[in-house]
C-alpha cells in the first residue's frame, strides 16, 4: 500500500498550485488526473491564449503558465490517465483511494469534472471525422488553412482570435449575440480574414475533391442556406462534465458543485476542495482566486494533520 500525507484529485492550474504549496510545507503529496497531461481546462481549451489576469504576469500564454506551475512541483508524485473512482475511509481515519493509495488528507480540485466535448450533431464519415476537432491542443493542424469554428462562447472567440493569425476563419454561431467578451467580438469583426456567420447552424457536411463542404442553415429562414469550403472544423460547443463520482463519495453538493466552509473543508473528515469544483457566495471561476483557495486549504490541512506544530506561513523567512 502506497502512503501519502495528501492526495490531490485534479491537475488543473489550481490542483497544480496546491501541490506545489503542499511541497513547500513538506507534505508528501500524490496528484491524480483523468487526462494524460496536466493543465486541466487551460491545456484542453486554451493553451495558446494570452492570459492577462494572473498577478505579476501582464500576459502569459496558457501553456507557459501550466509548464511553470509544473516546474514549481519539485516533489509531487503525478499519476496521470487515472480517473479516481472510489474513496473510502479506514478505521485509522485515513482515506483509501481506488483501493491502492492510503492518504491522511484529500484535496479535491476536479474543476467541473472529467471532460467530454459536446459533439457536432451531424452524421459524418470517418474521413470527415479526421477533420473535426474539439480542442486547440495542436494549433499547427490549422495553420494556413480555411477553418470553420462553431460556437459562440469564450472558447470559440479565443480560438478564432488565435487561429486568425495564421488561417482564414469562418466563425459560425446560432445567435447574433456572442456570449464572450465584446472586445474579442469587435477585434474579430475588424479582421479581413475572419467571416462571422450569424445566426447560422450547420446542416450538413460532405467531402468533395478532398475539401469539406459545410452547409449552413440560417436560423428562422427555412430556405436560406450557404455553403463554405473548409479544411478543418473546430467545434466549441462546450464540454459535458462528469462529476457523478462526487455524489457517490458522499460529498455535500450545492447546485452540482462542492459546498465548502471558509477553510475549504467539505462535509467529510480530512477532505477539502478548491477551484472550479467548489461554490460559495460570490465565487467566480478565475485562476488567481483558486490559487488563494489552495493556500487556505493547504494551511488548514497542515493544522489538521499537525495540530502541535506552529506553522510557518511564508515560503521563506528573513
Ligand atoms: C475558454 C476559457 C478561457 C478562460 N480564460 C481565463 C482567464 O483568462 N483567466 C482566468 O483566471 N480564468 C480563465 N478561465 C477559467 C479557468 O480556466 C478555470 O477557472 C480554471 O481552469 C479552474 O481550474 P481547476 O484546477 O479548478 O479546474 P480544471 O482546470 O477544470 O481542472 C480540473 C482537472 O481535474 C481532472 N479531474 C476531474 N475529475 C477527475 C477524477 N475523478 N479523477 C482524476 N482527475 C479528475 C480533470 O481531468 C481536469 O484536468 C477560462 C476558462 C475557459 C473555458
Amino acid at each position: 500500500m502506497e502512503k501519502y500525507d495528501l492526495a490531490i484529485i485534479g491537475t488543473g492550474p489550481i490542483g497544480l498550485f496546491a501541490a506545489s504549496f503542499a511541497n513547500l510545507h513538506g507534505l508528501k503529496t500524490i496528484s491524480f488526473d483523468a487526462l494524460d497531461e496536466v493543465g486541466g481546462q487551460i491545456n484542453m481549451l486554451y493553451p495558446q491564449k494570452n492570459i492577462k489576469d494572473i498577478p505579476a504576469f501582464p500576459s502569459i500564454k496558457g501553456e507557459k503558465l501550466v509548464s511553470q506551475l509544473l516546474e514549481q512541483n519539485t516533489n509531487t508524485k503525478f499519476i496521470l490517465s487515472h480517473k479516481v473512482k472510489e474513496i473510502s475511509f479506514l478505521e485509522n481515519e485515513n482515506i483509501l483511494i481506488d483501493k491502492t493509495y492510503e492518504v491522511k488528507s484529500l484535496l479535491i480540485a476536479t474543476g467541473l469534472g472529467a471532460f467530454k466535448p459536446k459533439t457536432l450533431p451531424l452524421s459524418t464519415t470517418l474521413d470527415i471525422q479526421k477533420h473535426i476537432h474539439y480542442s486547440m491542443q495542436h494549433p499547427e493542424i490549422f495553420a494556413n488553412k480555411k477553418v470553420a469554428i462553431l460556437g459562440g462562447g469564450d472558447s470559440a472567440l479565443d480560438w478564432a482570435l488565435e487561429l486568425a493569425t495564421t488561417s482564414d476563419i469562418f466563425l459560425i454561431h446560432r445567435r447574433n449575440e456572442f456570449r464572450g467578451l465584446e472586445s474579442s467580438v469587435n477585434k474579430l469583426k475588424s479582421l479581413k480574414n475572419v467571416e462571422l456567420l450569424t445566426p447560422y447552424l450547420p446542416k450538413n457536411v460532405q467531402l468533395n475533391n478532398n475539401r469539406m463542404e459545410l452547409v449552413l442553415h440560417k436560423v428562422g429562414a427555412s430556405q436560406d442556406f450557404v455553403t463554405k469550403n473548409v479544411d478543418e472544423i473546430l467545434v466549441a460547443y462546450g464540454f459535458k462534465s462528469d462529476n457523478r463520482q462526487l455524489r457517490k463519495w458522499g460529498i455535500k453538493l450545492d447546485h452540482n458543485l462542492i459546498a465548502v466552509s471558509q477553510q475549504m473543508h467539505t462535509n467529510l473528515p480530512h477532505v477539502y476542495a478548491i477551484g472550479d469544483a467548489i461554490t460559495y457566495p460570490g465565487r467566480v471561476p478565475m485562476i488567481a482566486l483558486g490559487f488563494g483557495e489552495a493556500q487556505i486549504a493547504i494551511s488548514n490541512i497542515m493544522q489538521d494533520l499537525f495540530p502541535e506544530k506552529t506553522m510557518t506561513l511564508h515560503s521563506t523567512s528573513i
